[in-house]
């Protein structure tokens, strides 16, 4: 339980990412969409990091999860974006996360359109939910690596050299950002005598 090591280590807040896919038409490849809520796919199979027996030293048994993501992060890094002109590549949106290692099918996608997620993804959520419950602040975002196929006539297929190849594209500029955003945290932090 990695996130409960760093709670029991001081830490408050936690930082997640992730490469998905993009299922907003909109989105373009190497695009960052800050995650501002979730759809637990996993979930619905019964596949909750919060099952079995719930310890209240952790965190209550039911937690609500329609504020997982903290709105004050995502503001400031959304301001921390235009500060350092990236904001014409940062989006805000919902991901759906799904177990993989098997990319989607073209129906898995338009279902997941029309449920209302905006990029795909096999991983952060888990962390999200277990950190929300430890009472740490939130704060994730996607890298969008490809454009999800939608279409039988469209040819391109998902693959994993894709996703690396997007990821060392956008290093740079994402180290600038998050480390802004580490920052306003130490800052927060310090004004809250942590
Ligand atoms: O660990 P993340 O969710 O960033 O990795 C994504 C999902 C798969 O593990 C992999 C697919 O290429 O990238
Ligand atoms: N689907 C799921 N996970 C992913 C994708 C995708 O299209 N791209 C990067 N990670």
């Amino acid at each position: 339980m990695p996130v409960r090591v760093m709670k029991l280590c001081g830490v408050t807040h936690l930082i997640a990412s992730n490469a998905a896919g993009g299922i907003n038409e909109e989105y373009n490849e190497g695009d960052i969409m800050i995650m501002k809520d979730h759809i637990n796919f996993m979930g619905f199979a019964g596949n909750n990091p919060l099952v079995g027996f719930n310890d209240e030293r952790w965190g209550p048994r039911f937690i609500p999860a329609n504020k997982v993501y903290d709105k004050g992060l995502r503001e400031e890094a959304k301001r921390i974006a235009t500060k350092i002109g990236m904001s014409p590549i940062v989006r805000e949106g919902v991901y759906v996360f799904l177990g993989g290692p098997s990319f989607e099918t073209i129906a898995e996608i338009n279902m997941f359109r029309i449920c209302g997620a905006n990029a795909v993804g096999m991983s952060t959520v888990g962390e999200a939910l277990m950190a929300y419950h430890a009472g740490m602040k939130v704060f994730a975002f996607s890298l969008i690596t490809n454009k999800c196929v939608q279409d039988y006539d469209d040819d391109r297929e998902a693959n994993h050299s894709e996703v690396l190849d997007v990821g060392a594209k956008r290093s740079g500029i994402l180290k600038k950002w998050i480390g802004g955003i580490v920052e306003y945290i130490r800052q927060e932090c310090h004004q809250n005598g942590y």
